[in-house]
């Protein structure tokens, strides 16, 4: 049994409706509430004390997070991102030290260059991860795009989880827990940051 209550049928009409609220909502109030939940998270002490940032590189309608890469670029902050491998089900971090650097890979999602060298376990110690996602509810779950990348990753993940989420993509009701699905530890929104920890 993959679910501890709900179903994997429950995850599949979840995800199908998240990604249908999340096509209908106008690019520019996406744009606006990106802009808040960057601010609540450049807010945040525990972001701010991050010696290394790990990332997912926004695409289409996700929640942007290139504007938050560029700035901690910039910024001279350390910043880490997915490089996806099918073939092992897995994605190792590599660091990055421009977006230009970065090469379209599944799906069209800009990732670091085949050559890149992936960081290690205790190399994320003290780093932060931002977390995609459809949907969270208030215990930190998600629904994602269902390859299990990031439950994968999590797993092993010695750092805080941070997801990133616009008030549509919060469910007031408890989302289906599988048996690998990590929870994140906090989730930054238009309107502040949610701690998830022991809720
Ligand atoms: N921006 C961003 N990057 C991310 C994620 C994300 O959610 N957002 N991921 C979050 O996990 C990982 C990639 N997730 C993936 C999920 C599914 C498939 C995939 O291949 N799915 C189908 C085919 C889909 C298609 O090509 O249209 C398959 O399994 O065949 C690939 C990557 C890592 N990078
Ligand atoms: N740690 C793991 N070990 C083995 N299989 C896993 C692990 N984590 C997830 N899976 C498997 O991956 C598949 C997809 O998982 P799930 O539906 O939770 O994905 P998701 O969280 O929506 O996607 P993603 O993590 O890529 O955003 C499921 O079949 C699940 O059993």
């Amino acid at each position: 049994m993959a679910s501890s209550y709900g179903t994997d049928a429950d995850k599949s009409s979840l995800r199908s409706n998240y990604l249908s609220v999340r096509k209908a909502i106008p690019t520019r109030s996406r744009a606006s509430s990106d802009a808040s939940i960057r601010s609540s998270l450049r807010a945040f002490p525990i972001f701010d004390a991050a010696e290394l940032v790990l990332t997912y590189v926004s695409f289409g309608p996700e929640v942007d997070t290139r504007s938050i890469i560029a700035e901690l670029l910039e910024e001279g902050r350390r910043v880490a991102v997915p490089r996806v491998n099918k073939a092992a089900h897995a994605m190792d971090f590599c660091e990055i030290f421009s977006l230009d650097e970065l090469e379209p890979g599944v799906m069209g999602i800009l990732e670091p260059a085949p050559n890149a060298e992936p960081l290690t376990t205790p190399e994320l110690v003290g780093s932060v991860c931002l977390v995609p996602g459809l949907v969270f509810d208030g215990s930190g779950h998600r629904v994602g795009y269902g390859g299990g990348y990031y439950d994968r990753f999590l797993a092993f993940y010695p750092g805080d989880k941070i997801a990133l989420a616009r008030t549509t993509m919060l469910s007031s009701n408890p989302l289906p827990v599988g048996v690998h699905d990590v929870p994140v530890d906090f989730i930054a929104t238009e309107s502040g940051i949610w701690n998830c920890r022991g809720r």
